[in-house]
């Protein structure tokens, strides 16, 4: 579907374009007067319900441009933080204004930690993201390169307490990480922890941390874990930087998923890796995905799940109907592309308007 489509589709939105402008990068707000926008949607009448804002892979470094692990993509390290800000700048512009905005993780860059830049690099990224909306942060594997878990729990990035604490229709899982909250009646969001089971962010001698390097040297035989195994497909994703999700989770997601069943609601749920192999490189697929595509599918209310980490990006529709996204990363956007989103809410579907690499997507509920 073209941006056109999607602009008239959703002729009742404020539009917000940000291009680039001369040698600088400015947010042009092309906005309708009142009189000009449309009250409704040309489809069916209907007005969104609410909206919100999506972002991958930000990876901010104030470091010069370089390469991913295999040398095949450029890296804008110091410029994600000027995407970051056209992101913003649309979103602040955008009416209605999105209800939150979901960073689906890495949203600072492993190389800021042997350079003790970790705290300032994340600094500079919040400050960007302070004024556009409430923020739910995912964590990925660059989140635990910079930081301890014990790190990340006090610090800003812990989106979960702060949802538990101040929305009643939020909680985090007692024990873990993953939460989850409503921003509307009827729909939920569940954030999930990718690297639950991992040899990231874990301690070496916790049990999690046996469990993933377990996993790890039955499918890869390299000296250097970060290189994908030999084999093809799917094996490849059995990589140091990736990783799983407990059983602990697991219940959880399938005890919420029965609760939000019983309520009727349509639940998004969002995660740094991927679970569908036709919507990501293998590399980049958590490793008990189809763990995880068992509990979505034995579920009516799951409508869509949200990840990054395949810079990428990919969609798949599975056979059950859930949209399978994986966002574009900002990392690899050149600068004078963008990668952002933004997601309108209906009774009866979810219209994503991207920008740049973002393809815009109507996402029909199954
Ligand atoms: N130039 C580099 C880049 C990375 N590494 C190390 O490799 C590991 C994986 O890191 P990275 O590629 O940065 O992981 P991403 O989450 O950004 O990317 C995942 C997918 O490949 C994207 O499609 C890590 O240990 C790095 O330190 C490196 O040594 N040299």
């Amino acid at each position: 579907m073209s941006s056109q489509e999607v602009d008239e589709l959703l002729g009742h939105v404020g539009d917000a374009t940000a291009t680039a402008d001369s040698e600088q990068f400015q947010v042009r707000v092309r906005r309708r007067t009142k009189s000009e926008a449309p009250t409704e949607n040309m489809e069916d009448g209907a007005r969104p319900l609410f909206s919100f804002g999506v972002i991958a892979d930000i990876q901010y470094a104030d470091i010069d441009d370089g390469y991913n692990f295999s040398c095949t993509r450029r890296r804008y390290y110091r410029h994600s933080l000027e995407q970051l800000r056209r992101a913003t700048l649309a979103w602040r512009s955008e009416s209605p204004r999105p209800r939150f905005v979901l960073q689906l993780g890495d949203v600072i860059d492993g190389f800021n930690k042997p350079r003790r830049a970790s705290r300032s690099a994340l600094d500079a990224v919040l400050r960007e993201l302070e004024d556009a909306a409430l923020v739910h942060h995912v964590w990925g594997n660059h989140e635990f390169y910079n930081f301890s878990r014990e790190e990340l729990a006090a610090s800003a990035l812990n989106s979960g307490r702060e949802a538990a604490t101040q929305d009643q229709g939020a909680a985090l899982a007692e024990g873990g990480n993953w939460y989850h909250f409503s921003p509307e009646p009827r729909f939920r969001f569940l954030v999930l922890d990718a690297y639950d089971v991992s040899v990231i962010g874990r301690q070496e001698r916790s049990e999690r941390y046996s469990q993933a390097l377990r996993l790890l040297q039955e499918h890869n035989d390299n000296e250097e874990l970060n290189q994908p195994p030999a084999r093809p497909g799917v094996e490849q994703r059995f990589v140091k930087f990736g990783g799983g999700f407990s059983q602990d989770q697991l219940q959880w997601l399938d005890r919420l998923l029965t609760l939000s069943d019983e309520k009727l609601e349509k639940v998004t749920v969002v995660s740094h890796l991927p679970v569908h192999p036709s919507s990501s490189d293998p590399v980049c697929l958590a490793w008990n995905y189809e763990e995880v595509l068992s509990v979505l599918h034995s579920h009516k209310c799951v409508v869509c799940f949200m990840a990054g980490h395949d810079h990428d990006g990919g969609y798949h529709r599975d056979l059950y109907g859930i949209h399978h996204l994986t966002f574009e990363g900002v990392i690899e956007t050149p600068p004078d592309n963008d990668a952002f989103g933004s997601v309108y809410v209906y009774e009866d579907k979810m219209v994503l308007k991207g920008n740049g690499r973002v393809a815009s997507r109507i996402l029909q509920y199954p």
